[in-house]
């Protein structure tokens, strides 16, 4: 092959990989399943405001360095945007569109009164010390102030941030307006009004959509197994949950490597591990396992809680499992789809199964306004309410529609948004009720 062709072979790989792409064909399918015009279409294949700020960091040598940051503001119909914040090197325009895009979708789900954004900086955060790390997150905040705000588009936690890391962003935001204003941002300490329960939010959800579709397929969770790829914020509060529930957790991986354990990883010890400051890799009361083995292994459930691609057609040809949780945003190529739907594996789509995460955010946000707290059971009621009331639209839709459960959740969606278009007149009634019969 020339170096030419290995070069077109490449882009197509890159582009059917690329998120955006995946996100895009996906709401095509949507909105045409759903008899709607492409104009639905052409409203949503690109973000309100896509923001790209430059951040000069003095870094602890002395030294000075640039680093590019994102924001993407997908939609404002139904109130402000909102989504996390993420840290790390592969972040790219696109991802960032994307994962905006994904978080309209998710909240129409929901039923939430909020559209989609997503940032993220290009950074590795493990090269830096915790004061460059806090320069750079007041950095970012200090450009984006102007656009960003508790009506605007609210900020919240994802990928190598956490509750430290918003707490120095909202204190950045206040102090350049000038007054407290909690509710500028979501996943923030509980002392500067986080709110109980958004920690395990995004965990307990996925865990809920878990248990629902058990329960479609007749499944006793108590003698089932899983694995988790990825153990940070989301997976790890979802092991917790799945270990309540007497799912037996037999394998998890993360960056740094992966443990096995036949008869079930004890998730508490594990996390008392990872608390004072161990790795996965280092783990000992567990066999240690090749990261790539995760997905072959012998379980009922599968929950990828890392990044996106990482169910290719190649791991999901190895899978054996009868349920896929995505805790993570986008983790299944399209040609690792096409394989779980080969293989009549019951998915959870990304925008139904982690939608307990801004859900809660929302929750936080509300809580912010009216300057009164809700309890951590007010919460979990909450949640549970919303996730099992999204799960069983998603599920109606499929089972109305003859389809999958992702084109399900993707037209549950898209149907949501497209009336909010409609009522504001950014598409026209004759948009969303083709002629069919031409
Ligand atoms: N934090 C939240 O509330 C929400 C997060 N998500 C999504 O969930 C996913 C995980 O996010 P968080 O848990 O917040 O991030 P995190 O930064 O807390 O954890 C990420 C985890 O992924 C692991 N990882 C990275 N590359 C890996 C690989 N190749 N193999 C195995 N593990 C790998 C890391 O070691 C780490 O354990 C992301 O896709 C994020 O967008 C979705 C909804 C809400
Ligand atoms: O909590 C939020 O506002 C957003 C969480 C998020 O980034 C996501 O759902 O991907």
């Amino acid at each position: 092959m020339t170096n030419e062709n290995e070069q077109a072979e490449a882009d197509i790989t890159s582009q059917n990989d690329n998120p955006l792409h995946i996100v895009h064909e996906l709401m095509k399918d949507s909105v045409q399943s759903l008899g709607y015009s492409d104009n639905v279409f052409r409203v949503l294949e690109k973000p309100l405001r896509l923001i790209e700020v430059s951040m000069r960091i003095r870094m602890n040598d002395g030294s000075i360095k640039n680093f590019t940051g994102y924001r993407s503001q997908h939609l404002d119909i139904f109130g402000p945007t909102k989504g996390g914040i993420r840290f790390h090197p592969s972040v790219t325009r696109d991802e960032v569109k994307a994962l905006s895009i994904w978080m309209s979708l998710k909240s129409a789900i929901l039923g939430l009164p909020l559209g989609g954004g997503k940032g993220g900086i290009i950074v590795n955060p493990e090269e830096l010390t915790s004061e460059e790390l806090e320069d750079l997150s007041r950095a970012y905040i200090r450009k984006l102030t102007p656009v960003i705000g508790p009506q605007k588009d609210i900020p919240a936690p994802d990928v190598n941030t956490n509750p430290e890391v918003m707490g120095w962003m909202m204190d950045e935001y206040d102090q350049l307006r000038g007054y407290n204003i909690p509710g500028m941002l979501t996943g923030k300490p509980l002392i500067l009004g986080g709110s109980a329960g958004r920690l395990a939010a995004t965990g307990r959800g996925v865990v809920l959509t878990i248990r629902e579709a058990a329960d479609v397929l007749n499944m006793d969770l108590s003698t089932s197994t899983a694995a988790i790829q990825g153990f940070g914020n989301v997976g790890s509060m979802t092991a917790k949950y799945l270990a309540e529930l007497d799912v037996t957790v037999v394998a998890i991986s993360e960056a740094s490597g992966a443990i096995y354990q036949e008869d079930g990883i004890d998730i508490h010890e594990l996390l008392e591990f990872i608390e004072s400051g161990g790795v996965i890799g280092d783990y000992d009361k567990a066999e240690q396992l090749d990261p790539e083995e995760i997905f072959g292994l012998e379980v009922d459930i599968f929950i990828p809680a890392a990044l996106e691609n990482q169910i290719t057609e190649k791991t999901a040809g190895q899978m054996q499992a009868k349920i896929v949780a995505e805790a993570a945003n986008g983790p299944t190529t399209p040609a690792g789809d096409k394989v779980l739907e080969d293989k009549d594996v019951f998915v959870i789509p990304d925008i139904l199964c982690n939608a307990g995460g801004v859900t809660v955010s929302y929750f936080e946000w509300v809580q912010n306004e009216m300057n009164y707290y809700w309890s951590e059971e007010d919460i979990h009621n909450k949640l549970e309410e919303r996730m099992v009331d999204g799960f069983h639209n998603v599920l109606h839709m499929r089972n109305e529609k003859s389809t999958r459960m992702r084109q399900a959740a993707y037209m549950v969606g898209v149907a949501h948004i497209a009336e909010g278009l409609s009522a504001r007149g950014w598409v026209k009634p004759g948009d969303l009720h083709q002629d069919r019969s031409t």
